[in-house]
């Protein structure tokens, strides 16, 4: 079941379009990168692709069926500032149980520690909420990850952690994900191909 982004276009409000006619594939168990210029539109591809943002011209489909038709969301999205990703007056343990029941080998691969389970969002560092919005959003129905500057804001160490635990778990269950990134060595290293954003 590929997702699939086929003709898209989308323009905020009365501006330009920012985009038409914009497709992407990604199949399951693919590592897609996503590189282009700042503003170009990544993000709100993105945001489309999850169904954060409803489609204005294309379709977003998932194996020939649209998101909107399922009852769970089985495409994540998980962006560069994890604290406006939770909410913070729920200790995180309640964060967590958002997306049902947990693998505990995943949050040990994210190192995620127990004791921050008690803990509200402004009792944890950058990176370790990060580590528990990714293991929310690993969930046992997700299929594919868009991931938005995802790491961007991690030190070297724990940005390697982090996608080894990822790529782990997207090959174990097929799940395909999508990196936008505008760090070209991580798109090389991690993605088995990397459409750039052209403008046409
Ligand atoms: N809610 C909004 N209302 C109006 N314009 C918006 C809105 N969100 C984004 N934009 C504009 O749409 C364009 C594309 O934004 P988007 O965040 O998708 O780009 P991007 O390629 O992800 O950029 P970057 O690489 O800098 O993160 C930008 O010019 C941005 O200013």
């Amino acid at each position: 079941m590929p997702l699939k982004g086929a003709s898209l276009g989308y323009r905020y409000s009365k501006n330009e379009w920012l985009f038409r006619e914009k497709n992407i594939l990604v199949e399951p168990g693919e590592v897609v990168g996503l590189f282009g210029p700042s503003g170009c539109g990544k993000s709100t591809l993105g945001k489309l692709l999850s169904g954060h943002m409803s489609t204005q011209e294309g379709r977003v489909l998932i194996g020939g069926r649209s998101l909107a038709d399922r009852t769970f969301n089985p495409v994540q999205l998980v962006l560069q500032h994890p604290e406006h990703a939770v909410n913070p007056k729920w200790r995180m343990r309640s964060t967590l149980a958002e997306a049902g029941e947990i693998n505990p080998t995943l949050l040990d691969e994210l190192c995620v520690e127990q004791e921050w389970l008690d803990r509200y969002p402004h009792e944890l560092s950058g990176g370790e909420l990060q580590r528990i919005c990714i293991a929310r959003a690993l969930g046992r129905d997700t299929r594919y990850l868009i991931a938005d500057e995802m790491t961007t804001m991690l030190d070297a160490i724990t940005q390697a952690q982090i996608w080894q635990a990822v790529l782990r778990w997207a090959q174990a269950n097929q799940a395909g994900i999508l990196v936008i990134s505008h760090d070209r060595n991580l798109l090389e290293k991690i993605c088995f191909k990397v459409e750039e954003w052209t403008t046409d």
